[in-house]
């Protein structure tokens, strides 16, 4: 769905990114590598967070000024996602800038609410709800717009074991396609394919089998 081609990403003279190509079709891609690697760097391209300083990012095969219309970004805290101050004002946002009708924005904020089992947050105050919740707020404000492709930046790391373990279940019953930055390991472990970023580089790209335990012997010696 996603292709890189020779993809640079230079900042204040420093080489973050460094001639990335790649092509992503699998269902759910996993993204490691230590702290300062290019990790974020590399999932803000997707949806046109970010622009290569060279190179492209091609969606489906074009060049697309509006990958953000395709390409949902689900932040790593919730709190940078979550602007209004009830949970279905917020839901809703996105739908008015898309001009959608009000009744076909009631109907998609009543199927996302049901679809994540969220209808009890409906008219909650969205300062008041616990991290657990504001993070599926958060994949609920991502998923009404009915993006192509979802991109996660570390959305585990603010949850305890119980909405891990939740978030985990409802990313696996996600139709989309999915890319997903990580340093929770269990999380990718069951994904098609790994990337592993190192100092703006793909040092490997497999299966996790294969490319989790070559990363942690990398971390460990
Ligand atoms: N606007 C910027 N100007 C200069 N350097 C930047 C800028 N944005 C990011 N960087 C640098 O680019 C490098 C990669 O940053 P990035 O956030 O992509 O890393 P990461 O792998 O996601 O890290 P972490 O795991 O700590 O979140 C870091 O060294 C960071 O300091």
């Amino acid at each position: 769905m996603m292709q890189f081609d020779r993809v640079t990403v230079a900042k204040e003279g420093r080489t973050i990114l460094s001639e990335i190509s790649l092509d992503l079709p699998e269902h759910r891609i996993g993204v490691i590598g230590n702290n300062g690697s290019g990790k974020s760097t590399f999932l803000r391209l997707f949806n046109g967070l970010e622009r290569p300083t060279s190179g492209r990012v091609r969606y489906k095969g074009e060049d697309k000024t509006d990958l953000r219309q395709h390409v949902g970004f689900v932040f790593q805290n919730p709190d940078n996602q979550i602007v209004f101050p009830m949970v279905d004002e917020d839901l809703a946002f996105g739908l008015k800038a898309r001009k959608l009708s009000k009744p076909e924005i009631k109907t998609r904020i009543d199927a996302v609410l049901t679809e994540l089992s969220l209808t009890h947050l409906r008219e909650r105050l969205t300062h008041q709800l616990s991290g657990g919740e504001k993070q599926m707020v958060a994949l609920a404000g991502v998923l009404i717009t009915r993006p192509d492709l979802i991109v996660f930046d570390e959305p585990t790391t603010l949850l305890d074991l119980r909405n891990k373990l939740r978030f985990m279940s409802v990313l696996d019953a996600l139709p989309h396609p999915a890319v997903v930055v990580s340093h929770d390991l269990d999380l990718l472990a069951g994904f098609d394919r790994i990337l592993h970023i190192e100092d703006g580089h793909i040092i490997a790209d497999g299966v996790p089998d294969v490319v989790i335990p070559a990363y942690i012997a990398r971390s460990t010696c």
